[in-house]
């Protein structure tokens, strides 16, 4: 089985690497538009083989998409990060072109494929991929909210000190600062609601914490993060490649589900080897949906900017 990751930046890369040292696929093919940048890191991956001992093949290839021919999967890393103070929206005018022909290029040549789109801003991205393709619904898959449900878990377990691993949680929404939806009522500490141990201003914190979580790395290193962002598009490409059908949060096409239509926004899905497979319902009350519906209209406002930038 093939995967296709296009930009070899940090996120590319990252992800690339945690997909090399399980095995996850026979191949892995990098691609990038710099000329020998992707091949770079591909050989330098390449050369861990006989240290991590895994048997995958990776080859990093200069915008040659007959390269990519066949693939499964491809994840979708190209494009501009944001500097600090920056919002992920603002990326919208290079990215959007870029996602646009990357998608193209990547459909002509392996038109069965399942792509997972990681670029910012993600749900945007996603409605892009999605209505520029024309690839079935179920193909198309932003991971944001995998990795905003990562980060949920490690802002509850660093104030429960509890183990990351023992905790139930997950962000739904859109993939933005002001968008996101870190769902406390719901999470569990093995079974045990959270809220039963946080008072009501330690849960205020751990959302807004989680909410801003990229925010905050970002004036930290001066560019966005990618070890968690690689570690989360890993696991959704694992759920795909192995049909390990796990849950996770991720920004799919809605046709009614949670009140919205034609917008791609993150809920609880099921992803298997067909792509995400079926979107899971969830009681909300009155207070969540409402943050729902402003989230998807935040995030449809950005969709809108796609027509005025005609990239759609
Ligand atoms: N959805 C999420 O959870 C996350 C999204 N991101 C987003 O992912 C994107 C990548 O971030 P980084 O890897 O940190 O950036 P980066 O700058 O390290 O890498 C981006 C790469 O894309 C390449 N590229 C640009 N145009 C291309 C094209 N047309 N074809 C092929 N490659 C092209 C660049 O040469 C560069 O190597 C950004 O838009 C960032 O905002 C980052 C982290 C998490
Ligand atoms: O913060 C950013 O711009 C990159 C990103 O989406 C994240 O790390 O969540």
């Amino acid at each position: 089985m093939k995967v296709t990751i296009v930009g070899a930046g940090a996120v590319g890369a990252t992800t690339a690497d945690n997909l090399i040292r399980r095995n996850v696929a026979e191949e892995i093919v990098l691609l990038d538009i710099k000329e020998g940048f992707a091949e770079g890191k591909a050989q330098d991956m390449a050369q861990t083989a006989a240290l991590l001992g895994f048997e995958s093949k990776i080859k990093g290839v200069t915008n040659d998409y007959l390269s990519t021919s066949g693939s499964t999967v491809a994840v979708i890393t190209s494009g501009i990060p944001r500097k600090p103070g920056m919002t992920r929206e603002e990326l919208i005018g290079t990215n959007a072109n870029i996602v646009k022909s990357v998608v193209e290029n990547l459909v002509k040549h392996s038109p069965d494929i399942i792509i997972v789109i990681v670029s910012n801003p993600m749900d945007t991205m996603t409605y892009l991929a999605l209505k520029s393709s024309g690839l079935p619904k179920n193909r198309i898959i932003g991971m944001g909210g995998t990795l905003d449900s990562a980060r949920f878990k490690y802002q509850l377990s660093e104030k429960l000190n509890a183990s990351a691993a023992d905790l139930n949680a997950i962000v739904i929404g859109g993939h933005g600062d002001t968008t996101m939806i870190p769902l406390i009522k719901h999470s569990t500490w093995n079974s045990i609601p959270v809220t039963d141990f946080l008072t009501p201003e330690e849960q205020g914190e751990i959302v807004h914490k989680t909410m801003v979580g990229g925010a905050t790395l970002t004036s930290l290193i001066g560019t966005s993060a990618w070890y968690a962002p690689g570690a989360a598009t890993a696991a959704v490409v694992e759920s795909i490649v192995r049909d390990q059908g796990k849950l996770f949060t991720a920004s799919v096409y809605l046709e009614g589900e949670f009140g919205q239509e034609d917008i791609n926004l993150g809920v609880p899905v099921i992803i298997n080897k067909k792509g995400w497979d079926r979107i899971v319902p969830i009681q909300l009350d009155e207070e969540d949906k409402e943050k729902f519906n402003k989230s998807a209209e935040a995030v449809r406002t950005m969709n809108n900017v796609l027509k005025e930038i005609k990239a759609l």
